[in-house]
Formats: C-alpha cells, sequence, structure tokens
C-alpha cells in the first residue's frame, strides 16, 4: 500500500467491429493547413468510399476544427492527444494530401500496436506524396512497420485491390525487385580506386557539417545521430538560425547589392513586383543576398565543408525565405563573397554544398557528391529534389522532381535560364524568390542515404533528365507550384510504383554527368565510396556496375 495517489492509466476505447480509424497529419503552419483542407477533404471522401465498398466503417480519430478551418493534426501535442483516444489495435490509416510535419504523429504511430497503413493522392496540387514519403523514412527510421498506398481517387482496380489485402491480412508488400545489394566491385577498377581513396581521406581527416536548426521542419528521418554520423569522418556544427539572422545585420547594403549585380550580369530573371504580401520585391531579394553573404561567413567562421539551413520555422518569420541563399552556395559559379575584412575570398570557385530543409542524408550524399565530381572533373553542383509527382509522357513515366525553392544555376543551364519568383504566401509571409528553372536535359546519378535497421543505407540509381515541350513543362509546373525548380526525369530500369514503394525519404539527391558512361563512372565510385564508409549500398533499377571495356 502506498499514500501517494498513483496516477491512473489512461485506457483507450477499445476497436469498434469492421472498423478503420483515419488521422490526418498537417503543417505547423495555419496558412497552409487552411488552404489544403479542401482537397485533403476529397481524398478523405474518395478512401472513405473504397473502404465502405470494401464492408469497413470509417471513423476519423479527430474533429474538424471549425474555429482553424481545418481537420490536420497540427502539432506534437495535437496529436498525442489524438492517439489517446484510438484504439491501439485497430487498423489505423493515415491519410496525407498535403505535406505534413511527421513528428505531428509519430509519438502516437510508435506506440500504435494494429496495422499501419499511410496513403496519399496521386496528385501534384500538394505535396502529399511528399508527406507520404517523409512519414515512411520517419517510420523506417523509427524501426516501426507500416505499409504505403497512393492514387488519383481510390477508384482504380489496383488501389482497391491492395486496400483489400491490407485490410484482410494487415500488411501490404509492393514490388520492390529493382533492388539489389552491391556486388564485389574490382579493385583494379579505377573508380573504385578514387571512392575508396577519398572515403579513407574523408574517414581520416573528417569534415563539419553546419546544421542551422535540426529537425524543426518535422523530418524525423532528416536526422542522423552523431553515433551513425562520426564513424564516416562527419561531425555536425550544431549552430542557430538566429546566429544567421544576426549575421545578416552585419552584412551591408552595398554589398547585397553587389551580389544582385553580379546576377544582373549573369542574366539571372527577377520576377519582381511591389506588393510585399503576394509579390517578389527588390527589398526581399536584398535579404536574401544579405543571407548569402552571412551563410558564407559562418561557414568560414566554422570551418564548415557543408551547410544546412531548416529555413521554415522561425526563419520564415523573421526573414524572406533562405531559398535563393541556398541555391547560389550549391553552384560552383556565384557571387564572390569576402571575409567581414575584405581580404579573403571565401569558397573561392567552389560550391559550398547546401542541404535544403537540414535534411542530413542529403548532407551526407552531397559531401561523398562534391568529392567524387570534384575529383572526377565533373560539375559538382547536386541538389535534393521532392518526389513530387509524376505522369506519362509518350509512353515514359516522367517524374516531377520539384524541391520547393533552389537548385543550383548549372542544372538549370546557367543563370541566363534561370529565373527567381515569390514563394508562395501560405508558406513564407514575409516571401523572398525562389532559384528555379527546368532542369537541363542530361544524365545523372541518383541517390538516397537513410537509416533503416539502426544502420545507414544509400539507394543509388542512374536517370536521365528529358527534355518535354515547353506546354507540358508549363501543364506541370500549373498542376503543382510553378515558383519552384522543375526536372522532368525518367529513372532507368525503376517503375513509378517500385520507387515509391522503396524510397524512404521525400527527397533524393541528383548530379550530372556529361553523358552515360562518365554517369556511370561516377555511380561507380561513389558506390565505392559508400561501402568503404561502411553504409550499406543498394543498386536500383539498371545500373552498370561493371567497368567498360
Ligand atoms: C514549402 C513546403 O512545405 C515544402 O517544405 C515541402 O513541400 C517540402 O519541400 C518538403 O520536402
Amino acid at each position: 500500500m502506498t499514500a501517494y495517489t498513483l496516477p491512473e492509466l489512461h485506457r483507450p476505447p477499445a476497436a469498434e467491429p469492421a472498423t478503420v480509424y483515419t488521422v490526418a497529419s498537417g503543417d505547423l503552419r495555419p496558412a497552409a493547413n487552411v488552404t489544403c483542407w479542401p482537397t485533403q477533404e476529397k481524398l478523405e471522401s474518395d478512401l472513405a468510399a473504397a473502404l465502405t465498398d470494401l464492408g469497413r466503417k470509417v471513423r476519423r480519430g479527430h474533429a474538424v476544427d471549425e474555429a482553424k478551418g481545418h481537420g490536420f493534426i497540427d502539432s506534437q501535442r495535437a496529436g498525442i492527444e489524438v492517439f489517446k483516444h484510438i484504439p491501439k489495435d485497430a487498423p489505423l490509416i493515415v491519410v496525407e494530401a498535403v505535406w505534413q510535419y511527421s513528428h505531428h504523429v509519430l509519438a502516437g504511430l510508435r506506440d500504435h500496436q494494429g496495422p499501419i497503413l499511410v496513403v496519399a493522392n496521386w496528385s501534384g496540387e500538394f505535396p502529399g506524396l511528399v508527406g507520404l514519403l517523409n512519414l515512411a523514412g520517419s517510420l523506417t527510421k523509427a524501426g516501426r512497420d507500416y505499409s504505403v498506398l497512393w492514387s488519383a481517387d481510390f477508384t482504380d482496380e489496383w488501389a482497391r485491390e491492395s486496400l483489400r489485402t491490407w485490410l484482410e491480412t494487415g500488411t501490404l508488400a509492393h514490388d520492390t525487385s529493382h533492388v539489389r545489394p552491391l556486388p564485389p566491385l574490382p579493385s583494379a577498377d579505377p573508380e573504385t580506386a578514387l571512392g575508396v581513396a577519398l572515403a579513407r581521406q574523408l574517414r581520416e581527416e573528417k569534415a563539419i557539417i553546419g546544421v542551422f536548426d535540426e529537425g524543426c521542419m518535422g523530418m524525423y528521418n532528416a536526422i542522423i545521430d552523431d553515433e551513425f554520423l562520426n564513424p564516416l569522418g562527419i561531425y555536425k556544427e550544431r549552430l542557430s538560425q538566429s546566429a544567421l539572422v544576426a549575421e545578416m545585420k552585419k552584412v551591408s547594403d552595398e554589398e547585397a547589392q553587389e551580389v544582385r549585380a553580379w546576377l544582373d550580369r549573369a542574366g539571372m530573371t527577377f520576377h519582381t513586383g511591389t506588393d510585399e504580401a503576394t509579390e517578389l520585391t527588390d527589398a526581399q531579394l536584398l535579404s536574401q543576398f544579405t543571407m548569402y553573404i552571412a551563410a558564407v561567413r559562418i561557414a568560414d567562421d566554422f570551418g564548415l565543408d557543408a551547410v544546412g539551413i531548416q529555413y521554415q520555422q522561425g526563419l520564415k518569420d523573421t526573414v524572406p525565405a533562405s531559398d535563393l541563399a541556398e541555391g547560389l552556395l550549391n553552384n560552383v559559379q556565384r557571387p564572390p563573397v569576402r571575409s567581414r575584412d575584405g581580404a579573403r575570398e571565401l569558397y573561392p570557385g567552389a560550391p559550398l554544398p547546401h542541404f535544403n530543409e537540414v535534411d542530413e542524408g542529403v548532407a551526407v550524399d552531397s559531401l561523398v557528391t562534391n568529392r567524387i565530381w570534384t575529383a572526377m572533373g565533373l560539375d559538382p553542383a547536386t541538389t535534393l529534389h521532392d518526389i513530387r509527382w509524376g505522369e506519362e509522357y509518350d509512353g515514359r513515366f516522367v517524374w516531377v522532381f520539384e524541391i520547393s525553392g533552389s537548385v543550383p544555376a548549372s542544372h538549370n543551364g546557367g543563370y541566363d535560364k534561370s529565373y527567381s519568383m515569390r514563394q508562395p504566401p501560405m508558406f513564407f509571409p514575409l516571401g523572398g524568390g525562389t532559384l528555379s528553372g527546368v532542369s537541363k536535359p542530361g544524365e545523372i546519378v541518383w541517390s538516397r542515404v537513410f537509416l533503416m535497421d539502426g544502420r545507414l543505407h544509400v539507394d543509388l540509381g542512374r536517370a536521365t533528365s528529358v527534355e518535354l515541350p515547353e506546354e507540358e513543362t508549363r501543364r506541370r509546373l500549373d498542376a503543382t507550384n510553378h515558383q519552384w525548380p522543375i526536372m522532368h526525369a525518367v529513372l532507368h530500369g525503376v517503375s513509378r510504383d517500385q520507387f515509391m514503394a522503396r524510397h524512404r525519404a521525400n527527397h533524393l539527391n541528383v548530379a550530372y554527368a556529361p553523358d552515360a558512361a562518365t554517369a556511370d563512372k561516377a555511380l561507380r565510385a561513389k558506390a565505392a565510396f559508400f561501402a568503404e564508409l561502411g553504409v550499406e549500398v543498394h543498386l536500383c533499377g539498371d545500373v552498370a556496375i561493371q567497368p567498360q571495356p
């Protein structure tokens, strides 16, 4: 017996028979949740129709908040409270038509004992597929079993049958036969030797990635703990976005104007106006150039090899978006930045790899790519993209890879083919411009570093960035976010559904090579680099791993 009053443990309700529970994780930004809500409602009603046809009742795990104007779980606390009322062993579907912050639902999903399915609408309108893929990556890192499914409106046979399978068995397996382990690489191969040597150099000499505000975008999968990172020779310098803003205040307007003048001379187009609330203004751009200079100076202060700005929470309410700075950092040709005393040019003639959204899987990848591509004399400009959506064109499935703000200008074919547009107000109230364009046609290596089963893995594959007619490019931009940079990508030997089933992140990395043979070589060097670091390497689709005579 005890004199203490012990807390009474909360008991979740029992599951109702033949009932599927649903939850919807949302953004942390109210404007995004309100704007995207009608699309989410449509997806939920499409899914409910399919589930009803399959003989199930659908119970939404949380109410729509009329005062807020949406029905999303919009914080971690809200998610924890919602999950208290969801039967622990019930079948549960996370329904996503929007970009969502995975940590809103992670606590509940970690403990949930019933089968979990994450679904999204096959649509480019909002980043729902991107949200699904982030949650998938996060659940994979957390070691929680789950299944995934996507459909335009859940009326197609494939989606209905898949739903039936999941309802009956609690799991849904997709074809991932395009993935195979890396075979032993020939040691006499020069690319293998290069990859191994560069990996040993990294582990021995070490590198630092600067992390401005880790994890505040809810991307749990994007946080790689030091225990996994340090054995590769990579260490984090933890930085605060407030220090970035403080440093921006020390940059003079003249210095920022020089960046603008450099870009104007290089032929970049800025779509400007005068209405701060809806248009890109010269003042917003000036602030973004100030950030570019400040970021390089901080990187120099700390001796960073790569840098990542989290860019959403906090920063978007303080200054215009960081995207333009990020795109500039990733390019070889970029406006010069000098030390505060003017004595030194910082990181001259080289990119300072930037991992957007502080995705640390991207950080590792960018660092590795930068070293290999530089050693091979290739353009080391690399970027991540969101896996946003895609559709067939002319008999091929062409992905819309579209990161939410910036790519290095060389990917668009140069600054004269790049442009900047205002970020959508619902995401970025203080505006700021993108570094956008249509990715040039060419051969690329794609990749993704991710955490699974308590260790680091990397998926590697080949793809071609293809040219589409202008009307089709326009259609794809208008069907998504036309302000953002787009790549029309055809993956080699990987179908749409195989890719969706396997990919463990909302992002993937891309880097160009001048031709297919060089891309194959660079991929081989990359595979060797990662294998030497002890990362488990997987080859996806058609990858020519044997050196060609
Ligand atoms: C602005 C959007 O919320 C983006 O941040 C989102 O779509 C992503 O890019 C996620 O990777």
